[in-house]
């Protein structure tokens, strides 16, 4: 009864996918199997299936075996499921029939379930054979594998034997190369050693060449020592010979001193009385002295009509004009003849060197402590610069190159008696009444004017003007030059403006005699005058009108100081203004009148003479020496 009540619940489970089924199928089949059957199949589902390894799932593998076959039958267990779907109708318990009936049908289908069943149990004892067989194929595969596995394993053991062989050689090897690193090291150690032992010995090897060197050259040394001190020896001998001589000597010079002081003192003296009788001799000549120069005609000139020129004496000449007769082409007296007398004349045959042998005592004057001026007058081309600076070559050298080798000639003397002294050299040019500084080159000059020293008034300088300390004759040319170069260039820039400026040379002596306490400063003006030609005879007439001025005014100056006038109107041009000092009482003046001897220069020519006529007869008073006792000026 409990079996037919249950049997619609186990139909609905039978409609999942048919795992139950096939259990009960197997269960079923398992049943059926006799116990040696069911232990072979545990046997064999429990060795290794391939390579010795052993399943431990036979549950499945006998599930998956028993399933397997069931697979193609579903339908038909569909078929047998299907029928207890539908509900039967409870059959009453007394009626038999219908009980017998559903039985029978009962019956009938359980057959057939058995049937299946049977077959299915005949498949899959098909499979098991068919499992059996695979799993005895497996279990030789497994045992040839195994008696691989054996002989891999006896490979193995000999590889590893010979490995622990490789090994333990590796080892030993590994052993000698660290042994072989530590000798190595050690060896380093050792060669780093012998380096140093190598540089020390080296070290020691130089200083032992070096000593070695030291005591040769002390050797040689003591020798030398030797030999000197036996010369010493000698000397020693010779100098207590010396000292003996040195003492007689000494004696003798201490007596040579006295006697060089004695002479140095009458030289001293005869110096100074040169000096006062030179001063008397020039005093008599006259404080202003002028002399006359002829200039010879240049080759370029020699077909120019001369006028009659005569030499009376040494300072005496007579001009006379010749005029031609233009009817008879007879020559015939012009003026009168005129002569002029100064203190000195130099022919055209006057050398430099003639002219400066009459100039020197002037420049000696210098030297001596007076102040000193000396100028050239004439018309232009007449010679005033030639007689002033002279021409190329020391024999050409005029009055200016010549005063200063004379002045360093003669300090080397003044050295010798004690003085000291300082020469300072300053050129100028006066053009149209406007100081240039001819030792500054640049463009812009600034303006100069003529300055008191003192109150006293007697001496004057020239503001902003260069001065350069001279200290020998080559530098006073160089400087010479240089201030030529610049009186050209503004020659050059203003047409010929050399001959129509007056060009002054100014020289400054300091001297200082510390021995005697003296000291004086003199001055020494050295001046070429502007071409004294007259207004009528040129066109530049501006210029001429501020030559002739100054000219005159120089004139007017000398005259005043002629005739001895309370006020001397030196300040009227720049040129006397400039001159004071060298015109005034404290003062000795000498002028070159500078002359051609050119018919066309006649007029001009007898202008000049009457000029320095004029001149020459001024007498200023006795010129008095700058020389002061040095306690007197501190
Ligand atoms: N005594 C002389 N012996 C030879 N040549 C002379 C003599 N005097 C002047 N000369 C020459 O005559 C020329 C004119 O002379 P210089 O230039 O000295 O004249 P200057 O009066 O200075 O003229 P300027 O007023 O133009 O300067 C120059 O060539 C010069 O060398």
């Amino acid at each position: 009864m409990s079996r037919i009540t249950k049997l619609p619940v186990s139909t609905s489970k039978e409609n999942r996918p048919g795992l139950s089924n096939t259990r009960s199928i197997g269960r079923n089949l398992v049943s059926t199997l006799s116990d040696v059957d069911k232990k072979n199949l545990i046997l064999n589902h429990t060795k290794p299936l391939r390579n010795g390894v052993t399943s431990t799932a036979p549950a499945p593998r006998l599930k998956r075996a028993a399933t397997a076959p069931a697979a193609p039958n579903p339908p038909k267990l569909n078929k047998v499921e299907k029928k207890p779907s539908v509900v039967a109708p409870k059959i009453p318990p007394y009626d038999y029939k219908a009980r017998f009936n559903d039985l029978l049908q009962k019956h009938k289908v359980m057959k057939e379930e058995f049937t299946d069943l049977k077959e299915k149990h005949e498949e899959i004892s098909d499979d098991y054979e068919k499992i059996k067989e695979k799993a005895q194929s497996s279990t030789s595969e497994r045992d040839l594998l195994k008696e691989k596995l054996l002989n891999s394993l006896n490979d193995l053991r000999d590889q590893t034997a010979e490995y622990d062989k490789i090994k333990l050689d590796c080892d030993l090897k590994n052993h000698e190369i660290e042994d072989l690193h530590r000798k190595t090291k050690i060896l380093q150690e050792v060669a780093d050693n012998l380096k140093k032992k190598s540089a020390e010995f080296d070290k020691l090897q130089m200083e032992f060449d070096d000593l070695t060197r030291r005591h040769t050259g002390l050797k040689e040394e003591a020798e030398a020592l030797r030999v000197l001190t036996e010369h010493l020896k000698r000397i020693s001998i010779e100098h207590d010979k010396l000292k003996l001589d040195y003492k007689d000597a000494q004696e003798l010079i201490s007596k040579y001193k006295t006697d060089t002081e004695s002479l140095q003192n009458i030289l001293a003296n005869m110096y100074k009385e040169q000096r006062e009788l030179r001063n008397t001799v020039q005093d008599l000549k006259g404080n202003i002295r002028v002399y006359c120069r002829i200039r010879p005609p240049l080759e370029s000139e020699a077909t120019k009509n001369l006028f009659n020129l005569n030499v009376l004496d040494e300072c005496s000449i007579e001009v006379e004009k010749i005029e031609l007769n233009s009817a008879s082409h007879s020559t015939r007296k012009g003026k009168a003849q005129q002569s002029f007398t100064f203190d000195g004349i130099f022919t055209r045959h006057s050398r430099q060197e003639d002219v400066f042998a009459e100039v020197s005592p002037m420049i000696q004057s210098a030297l001596d402590g007076y102040n000193v001026c000396i100028f050239a007058y004439g018309q232009t081309g007449s010679g005033k610069t030639f007689t002033m600076e002279g021409g190329a070559g020391t024999e050409q050298y005029g009055i200016i190159p010549r005063a200063f080798n004379m002045i360093f000639t003669y300090i080397e003397d003044l050295k010798r008696m004690g003085w000291e002294l300082t020469i300072k050299a300053s050129f100028l040019e006066i053009y149209n009444e406007v100081i240039y500084d001819l030792l500054n080159s640049s463009k812009d000059q600034v303006s100069h004017d003529i300055k008191m020293v003192n109150s006293k008034g007697a001496d004057v300088y020239v503001s902003n003007l260069k001065e350069e300390e001279v200290k020998n004759s080559h530098d006073f040319i160089r400087l010479m030059i240089f201030a030529q170069r610049n009186r050209q260039t503004a020659a050059t820039l203003n047409n010929e403006r050399s001959s129509r400026s007056h060009s002054v040379t100014q020289i400054k002596i300091s001297a200082i005699n510390e021995q005697r306490k003296e000291k004086f400063m003199s001055q020494l003006n050295l001046v070429d005058l502007a071409g004294s030609e007259s207004g009528k005879t040129t066109q530049r007439m501006d210029e001429t009108k501020h030559i002739n001025r100054s000219l005159s005014e120089l004139s007017k100056v000398i005259l005043s100081l002629q005739t001895n006038q309370s006020h001397i109107p030196y300040r009227n041009s720049k040129l006397t203004h400039l001159l004071m000092p060298s015109l005034g009482g404290n003062s000795k003046t000498l002028m070159l009148v500078n002359i051609n001897q050119f018919d066309e220069c006649f007029n001009e020519t007898l202008n000049s003479l009457r000029f320095a006529t004029k001149v020459n007869s001024c007498r200023t008073v006795k010129a008095k020496k700058n020389i002061t006792m040095v306690d007197s000026f501190n």
